[in-house]
């Protein structure tokens, strides 16, 4: 075995890590590799300090011990990735760009499980588009993150340059300059809405409080985790250094159900449905809005003359599709998330086709449509590709659409004051309209 250069700490505690079990103790070899010259690589450390234990590492030829330092949690990189490839030495990987970090909750969960090799694909964020993942996970899972890990290594991914993993969200969010919130607590048998909304309220707030003192000033957020509308706003209301308007709650699977029964109703493939907006909560009172979508560019009211079909069947259908997909396959949808929040990050960062939108969670306050200040609501939004939006102006309502979005306002209102003790505004007050449902609970 030849010796790699070991001046790097975390190389060396990574390898150290990761070959515990089959080293003798305190003799811990480093394996030999061209690519660990020393001009293309450096290995990179969080400079996190963090509690160490200590442990030499034998260099075969001088048999001189040095000193590394593992940390003892998670929250370091993990594996290959500690390794930093010097992007600028290659003619191939010279013309990418600046590597972006990338933080996700719920990282051992199912739908991340879909979502991370995505994203370390560059199917997300392009092919000149380096990546840093940081993952967070809890005491439960920190054995399946590290699943996880060692499976993004074995993917050898060229755009995945970094890994971490680990359990605090103020070492995992550091410097994210995108947060995707997936990592939620399920709604258990005989629980109630409000303490749904209470534990994972909880959880968003300890995580915005995060995001606000470690990640990028203008970090992207999109929440993920249920009841993800009042998530979000517990998120940003944490945040108050990051502006509200970076702060998403995903509603774009709905819009992709919206979408994919219109085509189906139409007789044609989803490519021609466009302009549909998701108004208002992500759950049974969302309302899919029928009035302003086309197909191939004309009214859906034109092209589907069964109106009643659509206020009836096709609403309850979008509303409901996430428990008829549990129903089938006995577990909430994951790889659909994931491919709508890949959808939604796109939508972000590449400019809006002409004439269309796309629908996400944003803050209402300043919006042009009359809905209550103050909540976190989807909305139909544009972007021109800099990871910002606008509201869409020119939108037709009718008495069926604005009460049915009244419905969903007065949810999300009612929301909102079961979380004042999370969001700084006093004391909860939690008089919930009805038990509505998340559209998985059906
Ligand atoms: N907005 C949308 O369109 C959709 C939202 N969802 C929501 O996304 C979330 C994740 O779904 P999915 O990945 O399938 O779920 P999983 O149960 O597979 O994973 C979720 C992760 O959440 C974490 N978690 C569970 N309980 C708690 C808790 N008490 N405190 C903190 N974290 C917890 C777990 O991470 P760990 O063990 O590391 O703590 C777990 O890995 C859910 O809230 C789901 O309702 C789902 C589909 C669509
Ligand atoms: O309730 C859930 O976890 C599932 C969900 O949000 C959906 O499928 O839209």
């Amino acid at each position: 075995m030849a010796v790699a250069e070991l001046t790097s700490r975390a190389a060396a505690a990574s390898f150290a890590r990761n070959n515990a079990n089959s080293l003798h103790a305190s003799q811990i070899y480093v394996p030999s590799s061209s690519s660990l010259s020393s001009d293309h690589f450096r290995a990179r450390y969080r400079s996190t300090v963090l509690p160490k234990i200590t442990c030499s590492v034998n260099q075969v030829q001088n048999s001189a011990p040095i000193q590394v330092e593992i940390p003892k949690d998670k929250a370091d990189c993990y594996g290959v990735f500690c390794l930093t490839y010097d992007l600028k030495a290659e003619e191939e990987t010279k013309s990418w760009k600046k590597m972006i970090n990338i933080a996700v909750s719920g990282a051992a969960g199912m739908i991340s499980n879909h979502l991370l090799f995505k994203l370390a694909s560059g199917e997300v964020f392009g092919p000149d588009q380096p990546i840093a993942l940081r993952l967070l996970g809890s005491e439960r899972s920190t054995q399946a993150l590290e699943g996880v890990a060692m499976e993004l290594e074995d993917s050898l991914f060229p755009l995945l340059r970094e890994v971490n993993i680990g359990i605090d969200p103020y070492e995992v969010f550091q410097d994210a300059e995108w947060a995707l919130l997936i990592g939620a607590k399920p709604r258990g048998p005989g629980m109630e809405r409000a303490d749904l909304l209470d534990i994972n309220g909880q959880i968003f707030a300890e995580q915005g409080k995060a995001l606000n003192a470690v990640a990028s000033p203008n970090v992207k957020v999109i929440v993920v985790g249920n009841p993800c509308n009042t998530n979000a706003l517990i998120c940003m209301k944490n945040a108050p250094k990051i502006p509200a308007k970076n702060f998403h709650a995903l509603t774009r699977l709905d819009e992709n159900r919206a979408k994919c029964q219109l085509a189906l109703k139409a007789g044609v493939f989803y490519d021609k449905v466009s302009n549909v907006t998701i108004w208002g909560n992500h759950s049974t009172t969302q309302v899919p809005d029928f009035l302003n979508a086309k197909i191939n560019g004309l009214p859906v009211k034109e092209v589907i003359k069964d109106h009643k079909w659509l206020e009836q069947e096709f609403t309850e259908k979008v509303q409901k599709r996430g428990g008829a997909l549990i129903q089938k396959w006995g577990r909430s949808s994951a790889a659909s998330t994931a491919v709508s929040i890949v959808d939604a990050i796109k939508s972000l960062v590449t400019p809006t086709p002409e004439g269309d939108w796309f629908s996400s969670g944003v803050y209402t306050t300043g919006n042009p449509y009359g809905i209550a200040e103050d909540i976190v609501f989807s909305m139909p939004c544009r972007s021109n590709g800099d990871g910002d939006y606008e509201l869409v102006k020119e939108i037709q309502f009718d008495d069926y659409l604005r009460s049915r979005i009244a419905k969903t306002e007065a949810e999300l209102l009612a929301e909102k004051r079961c979380v004042a003790h999370l969001t700084g505004e006093g004391i909860a007050y939690c008089d919930l309209p009805e038990d509505t449902m998340l559209p998985g609970e059906m």
